[in-house]
């Protein structure tokens, strides 16, 4: 088994990527508070999944597999993170209103899901259920560079981190530790990885609808 496997088997993956929410993002077309609604639940999210990556190290056996999770947390809180903070400031939303929001539904099932999926399991469920997020923030963003930039978008420099040389090497990283990981998976391990993938992918789905639904 390897990602592509897990990629190719994922009932909603094209739902995930190619989300209502992604195209008005990709046209700029996306409410302005559909974008806010998200950029705070994502901050929070991305918390968590820092968090995760954090367990992702505690639970390498290698030095290689480290420097994987290394390179996920610093692109978290300086990629990722720090575009949300350049846009808090643009936007004019101070950041103890971000910090000190609710956290959806949505965002609560998503984050501890992933969190309980990094403590209970093994490396490679850890990374079968982060894989949706990474991975196909990663595929988004190559796909409207390879489609072309619109010009004058407001949510440019969120498609500029995700299309990004940086954040596509850390993919294609992340790509070659998924696909080490799970390479000598047997069936019941392998049943395992897709039900942690499909149901981070379905909860990716979830994730744009509430920002289009403002819940
Ligand atoms: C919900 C979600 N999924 C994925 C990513 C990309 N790391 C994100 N920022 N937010």
């Amino acid at each position: 088994m390897n990602y592509q496997t897990l990629r190719h088997n994922c009932p909603s993956w094209n739902n995930y990527i190619q989300h209502e929410f992604v195209q008005q993002l990709t046209a700029g077309t996306l409410a302005a508070d559909s974008f806010r609604h998200y950029l705070i639940q994502d901050y929070l999210y991305l918390i968590h999944y820092t968090r995760v990556m954090a367990l992702s190290v505690y639970k390498s056996d290698t030095l290689a597999q480290m420097r994987v999770g290394q390179s996920g947390i610093n692109a978290m809180l300086d990629l990722e993170i720090g575009m949300y903070l350049d846009f808090c400031h643009q936007w004019g939303i101070p950041l103890a209103d971000v910090e000190g929001a609710a956290e959806s539904a949505v965002t609560i099932a998503y984050s501890r899901y992933i969190l309980d999926a990094a403590m209970s399991g093994s490396l490679a469920e850890l990374y079968a259920a982060i894989a949706p997020c990474l991975m196909g923030y990663g595929e988004i963003g190559k796909r409207i560079k390879d489609n072309g930039f619109i010009t004058g978008n407001p949510y440019q420099p969120w498609i500029d981190v995700f299309s990004s040389d940086e954040f596509q090497a850390i993919t294609a990283q992340n790509e070659a530790q998924i696909d080490l990981l799970l390479a000598d998976a047997s069936p019941a391990q392998a049943d395992k990885f897709q039900r942690l993938f499909d149901t981070a992918a379905r909860m990716e789905v979830n994730f744009w609808q509430q920002a289009l639904d403002l819940s």
